[in-house]
């Protein structure tokens, strides 16, 4: 019989679909000792439960988080998948905040490669990766994809450190043998291919499931055909390692492009041609795609990470999502530390919000493209967590809750005592408290934070009742009692009438039997 190791009851808040939010009110999800969620179940359906894994609450020798416990309110509390970073650099967070000053191009020669070139010092190196690992884990943040460096031993040292923090970590050590500085370009495509081989090796033998290597040619005018064509074979010959790189970021890359490879078809071309257009490749920005771009990716199944804050802070253009979910690709969101200077996702899912409604004004009327409409509180929310997961191929592990997903979640704390927002009595649902956070929170709001059901951050405002807020490691048994366990079945009914009561109001859809409600922009 399947041993659960860990149960925590809760409001659970995720997408159904790009539209579509979820709430499962006051439910229960249990999980596994490889951190997979082995069942998802309502009060009254527990008992059940029970019988089938053969524990009862009362004596559960496991762990025990209720994150109703002494709440003021049933929906002051509520649990979202972990969010998903589809693109960042680690190493840019030194000068996050600083010099967005000039375009592209300029901005990479100007601060970027000097700065990246500094972590072939790893004691650096050290220092601004633990330091980005902390404040991206304290975002809510459970799976990032990342650029490092050009070089292997602090590219390494990344992938290290992020198994440390317990992040799921997809690392790159970044490849470049054309149009860099001296100080910071490898000699030849064969050096560079060299040194990934040996970087995937490194990073293989962490054995860690958490911690991937992912082959990172930085964009095309940085790399040659030679060396895009061997680590699209390179990537083939692991067994179909992840892939990032940039596309179709600003129209003088574009155009640069096109005079490096004039015989290639389009910038898309240049990386379908070395085999670098996969299943597992995320490509960021990809803002200036054409029709026959698009259909090469829906074709390969590559996603977009759509990175706005860096796409305004580098003036790259704005990219409209709705083409591309027209198209059938998949998009998330990235950070793009440091094109965009914060390390959050609900930054990125606030810049996306923006985006989309500057595509919608009069001023933008003149290049309106078909797919203009503002995108929702749920297509953002859906992109930061199911669409990331989707982009990265790790859909079936990450990005929602389901039986056989593994647990990765941020525990919200909507009325922590230092939120950076209030409640009122006028905000009468859970939804309310939930657009709040996405529009207003930050890492205040952030109580916990767990990948595959291992606590990797947590808030000592927080009052877990059956974890230590200042370890990860002590854990106590259930205090949950059979007597406080009926009194919040008994309450459960009362709460979800009043919840519901509040979304007809609201005309957002309920399906309260089970105390699941499903909440549509179409609705
Ligand atoms: N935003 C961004 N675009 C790039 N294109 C090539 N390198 C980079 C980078 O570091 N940041
Ligand atoms: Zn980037």
């Amino acid at each position: 019989m399947t041993r659960v190791e860990l149960i925590v009851h809760g409001n659970f808040v995720h997408s159904k679909s790009f539209d579509e939010l979820e709430v499962l009110e006051a439910s229960y999800v249990g999980v596994d000792n490889k951190g997979s969620i082995v069942f998802m179940a309502s009060a009254e359906e527990m008992s059940g439960v029970e019988a089938a894994f053969g524990f009862t609450l009362d004596d559960f020798d496991g762990r025990l988080v209720d994150t109703l416990a002494g709440k003021d309110r049933a929906d002051g509390t509520f649990i979202v998948p972990g969010y998903i970073d589809t693109h960042v650099h680690a190493p840019q967070y030194a000068f996050a905040g600083l010099g967005l000053d000039m375009p592209l191009l300029q901005w990479l020669e100007t601060y970027t490669y000097p700065m990246e070139a500094r972590f072939a010092d790893t004691d650096f190196a050290a220092v601004v990766y633990k330091a980005m690992l902390k404040r991206m884990v304290a975002a809510g943040t459970t799976t990032a994809c990342m650029f490092g460096t050009l070089h292997a031993p602090a590219s390494v040292d990344l992938a290290r450190y992020s198994r440390d923090v317990g992040l799921r970590g997809l690392v790159g050590k970044v490849c470049m043998d054309s149009h860099a500085p001296d100080n910071y370009i490898e000699p030849s495509a064969e050096d560079s291919l060299a040194a990934t081989k040996d970087f995937v090796r490194d990073v293989l033998a962490l054995d860690n499931a958490r911690v991937r290597p992912v082959i990172t040619p930085r964009f095309a005018p940085s790399c040659s055909a030679e060396l895009l064509a061997g680590l699209g074979q390179l990537a083939t010959d692991f067994g179909g390692l992840h892939i990032q790189s940039h596309i179709s970021e600003s129209p003088a890359e574009i155009a640069w492009v096109r005079d490096l490879f004039p015989d290639a078809a389009s910038y898309a071309d240049v990386y379908a041609a070395a085999g670098l257009l996969t299943k597992r490749t995320v490509m960021a920005h990809g803002i200036h795609l054409t029709p026959d771009e698009m259909s090469l990716f829906a074709r390969a199944r590559t996603g977009v990470s759509h990175c706005p804050a860096s796409n305004f802070g580098l003036t790259s253009g704005i990219l409209n999502v709705l083409d591309l979910v027209q198209y059938d690709i998949d998009v998330g969101l990235g950070t793009d530390v440091a094109g965009g200077p914060a390390i959050s996702i609900l930054d990125a899912m606030r810049l996306a919000l923006v985006a989309s409604k500057i595509l919608t004004m009069p001023q933008h009327q003149a290049n309106r493209k078909p797919n203009s409409d503002a995108l929702s509180i749920h297509n953002v929310f859906y992109m930061a967590t199911m669409g990331g997961a989707r982009v990265l191929d790790m859909h079936h592990s990450v990005g929602s809750f389901a039986v056989g997903k593994q647990f990765d979640a941020v525990v919200v704390d909507a009325l922590a005592p230092d939120s950076p927002f209030d409640v009122f009595a006028t905000d009468t649902s859970l939804h309310a408290l939930f657009e709040k956070y996405l529009i207003l929170g930050d890492d205040r709001n952030h109580a916990a934070v767990y990948v595959a059901g291992e606590l990797i951050h947590t808030r000592e405002t927080f009052s877990h009742s059956a974890e230590s807020s200042t370890t990860t490691t002590t854990w106590h048994k259930s205090p949950l009692s059979r007597r406080s366990r009926r009194s919040r079945r008994s309450c459960a009914p009362q709460a979800s009438t009043a919840l519901i009561a509040a979304r007809a109001a609201s005309v957002i859809t309920a399906a309260a039997a089970a105390a699941i409600a499903v909440f549509t922009t179409t609705a």
